[in-house]
């Protein structure tokens, strides 16, 4: 029980499931077991060989004993020949040879359940019931006695250290469950799509690759010098039946059904651009499903996808918990009404034959019951990994962040942090100063401000925003405050993230519909002056007394059209220096600040709270307005940028895959600003969950 963690072992559901299982493994003996498995290992503990395949056969043995490679002899010889020289002065060897076995097979039973509890450590009360009390286990390990169970454990493992980022052993597992079961090499390009299409994890690829290409070279491929092994392994029957399912095409030819759904299958994850660890498994065990659902499959081929049902089940609603019960219930029968099941020596009942209680006509109804939930569930299972897969949702559909805010108020500031929050490569930042009508100095200028809505091509924007929100390319143009011009025209091009920053991003109602997170700026104006004239005069060249005579010209214009947006903003950031007094003193030094925030109709501000005072350490205060709909906060105090990422990744616990890059969070009030837009942005996304 050692191995065996304390709550699990007090958890009466497993011992329920563990005392049935040590009592079929004790009275029961799968006729495959005594057939095939035993004699071979039996035979090769009493003539042992370095190629065990070929000294089988060449004994006369029956080539479809072990179609297995060395690593599943490995797993098994340990047991098996503890129990048949514990047996052979009683001659009793083959008996406790065969009880080893299914010892063995016990063991890598627990072993699945305890990875999938690490995985999904929340869930484990409900994993017990779905993964170790499944009537599908009992049947096909235990009453069948297939060893699938073997494979599919050290492939759980292989999901289970990629999902940890722990490369190179996902690599090494993955391999053995491979050489164990040439079978489990479907997961494989799987697990290449997922390293390949998260930047953030392509790194990875590289050792994942080395530590499987090396296992497998090792252990699958060595062993394929093997005459007997080729004929027992590579040649068995059961490969047979993925071709199985046919068309027939002309002059003879056919097209084979199921490497053709498992190549759309691959089609189709690649296609989603990014998949994230939900996802992974869904597809992969969607695929095994179709396996199983498309061919004649032996139960052995039921556990290949059960660990991914079993995930499903605890991860989908009522119905789908259900949907996966009802599909193991039903499908035990019809496998029992084709495939041998065990004998009862202690009682001295022999293996039954396999029953013919129903006609095949009734057996076929059956099946074709079995093969109508299975693909409800494949489907269900496909749209519940699409649904919760954020990158899915980000990249079919981008997510639009509107800044707006007065001149100097740091509109591009905060997009360029939110920059580095996604990645540059994962944005696209549409400029609001590109859209002036006029260049500087033109006439216009003189009887309009830029303030004013029409001098600025506000339907241009919106055109060309909601161009790349639908995936087009738009032509844009950059306003250069350098000198003044415009750009030659540039491609917008569509993204996973679009930023939209400019004095008027919140004005035209066409454009704020389609923003997901809308941002105001209402900096202080003291602060507003300082940093508009400290960028102004260094950055872009004005005249100091200028700079203040136009910020006195445009406040009519700012009151009149700049202001007013703060009414359409899911996120007001009011910032202002500490000490305002002092702020003629800093000259290029950076400003304290604090920050009032208005977060509205939004249900993360009182977890952002908890985060930001117990993590990061600042003084908030914290109060609800407009008839609670509207929460503000006060936030003031230093920050580390290493606190706010810890408070994200405590705030957001799918980060990992919602950021493809390794974020840049900025320190003190930029930083507190970024996790507040992130955490807005995961509340949408969650809410595009439920729509
Ligand atoms: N959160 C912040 N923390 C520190 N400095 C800031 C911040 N926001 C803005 N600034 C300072 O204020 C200056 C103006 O900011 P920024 O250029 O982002 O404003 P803007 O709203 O985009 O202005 P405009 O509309 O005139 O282009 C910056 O050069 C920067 O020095
Ligand atoms: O309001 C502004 C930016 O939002 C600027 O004042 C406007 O873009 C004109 O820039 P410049 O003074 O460099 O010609």
């Amino acid at each position: 029980m050692a191995l065996i963690p304390s709550g699990l072992a007090r958890d009466p559901w497993f011992l329920l499931g563990l005392g049935l299982r040590g009592l079929l493994l004790a009275v029961l003996v799968p006729g495959i077991q005594e057939t095939w498995f035993v004699p071979f290992l039996t035979e090769t503990m009493g003539a042992p060989s370095l190629d065990p395949w070929s000294s089988f056969l060449a004994h006369g043995g029956d080539a479809l004993s072990f179609p297995y490679g060395p690593v599943m002899l490995a797993a098994f010889l340990p047991l098996t020949l503890i129990g048949w020289l514990a047996g052979l002065p009683f001659g009793a060897e083959m008996a406790l040879a065969g009880l080893g076995l299914r010892l063995t097979l016990l063991a890598f039973d627990v072993a699945g359940l305890l990875v999938l509890r690490r995985m999904f450590p929340e869930r484990r009360a409900l994993l017990t019931l779905a993964y170790w009390l499944s009537p599908l286990v009992f049947y096909v390990t235990y009453w069948h006695g297939q060893l699938d169970i073997v494979p599919v454990a050290i492939m759980m493992g292989a999901f289970h250290q990629i999902g940890k980022r722990r490369f190179r052993q996902a690599g090494l597992l993955l391999a053995l469950a491979c050489a164990a079961k040439f079978s489990m090499l479907l997961a494989l390009p799987f697990f290449g799509i997922y390293l390949w299409q998260n930047k953030r994890l392509r790194s990875g690829l590289k050792p994942f690759a080395k530590a499987f290409g090396g296992v497998a070279a090792l252990l699958g491929l060595l062993p394929l010098l093997s005459p007997g092994y080729r004929d027992m392994v590579l040649e068995t029957p059961e490969t047979a039946k993925l071709y199985w399912l046919a068309l027939p095409q002309s002059e003879g030819l056919v097209i084979y059904l199921v490497p053709l759904a498992f190549s759309l299958m691959l089609y189709a994850t690649w296609r989603l651009r990014r998949t994230n660890f939900s996802l992974l498994l869904s597809m992969t065990g969607v695929t095994f499903l179709t396996l199983v659902l498309m061919t004649p499959a032996s139960p052995g081929w039921y556990l290949w996808a059960f660990p991914f049902l079993v995930v499903y089940q605890i991860s989908a609603d009522r119905a789908g918990y259900w949907l996966v019960g009802l599909f193991s219930v039903m499908a035990v029968p019809l496998l029992a009404l084709t495939t041998v099941g065990s004998s009862l020596p202690l009682l001295g009942i022999a293996t039954p034959v396999v029953p013919e209680i129903l006609s095949l006509h009734a057996r076929s109804v059956w099946l074709t019951m079995v093969i109508a939930v299975g693909c409800v569930l494949g489907i269900r299972m496909f749209r519940n990994g699409i649904q919760h897969n954020d990158y899915f949702r980000l990249s079919r559909k981008p997510l639009a962040i509107g800044i707006a805010g007065d001149s100097g108020a740091g509109k591009d500031t905060l997009a360029a942090a939110l920059e580095g929050l996604f990645g540059r490569h994962s944005v696209q930042h549409i400029l609001g100063d590109g859209y002036h009508k006029w260049a500087r100095g033109a006439p216009m200028w003189r009887a309009v401000t830029h303030l004013n809505p029409r001098a600025n091509d506000l339907p241009r924007l919106t055109e060309n925003v909601l161009a790349t929100l639908d995936g087009r390319e738009a032509v844009g143009q950059i306003y250069d405050h350098h000198t003044g011009r415009f750009s030659p025209p540039i491609t917008l091009s569509s993204n996973d993230v679009l930023v939209v920053s400019g004095l008027h991003t919140l004005l035209p109602p066409a454009l704020l519909e389609r923003l997901n997170v809308r941002i105001f700026l209402e900096t202080d104006e003291e602060l507003r002056l300082f940093w508009k004239m400290r960028r102004d005069v260094a950055k872009r060249g004005h005249d100091p007394a200028a700079v203040r005579a136009q910020m006195a010209r445009r406040q009519p214009d700012s009151d009149a059209y700049i202001r007013p947006q703060m009414a359409n903003a899911d996120l007001v950031f009011q910032v202002a220096a500490v000490n305002p007094g002092h702020l003629a003193g800093l000259k290029d030094h950076p400003v304290p600040l604090k920050l009032r925030v208005l977060i509205r109709d939004s249900l993360y501000p009182e977890r952002l709270a908890k985060a930001l005072i117990a993590i990061c350490g600042v003084q908030l205060d914290m109060d609800m307005l407009d008839e609670g709909r509207t929460a503000e906060m006060i936030i003031e105090g230093d920050v580390w940028a290493e606190d706010i990422g810890l408070a994200a990744a405590n705030l957001v616990p799918n980060l990992d895959e919602l950021l493809d890059v390794t974020p840049l969070w900025h320190s003190n009030v930029l930083g507190v600003m970024q996790l507040i837009v992130l955490m807005q942005i995961d509340e949408n996304l969650r809410r595009r969950i439920a729509k």
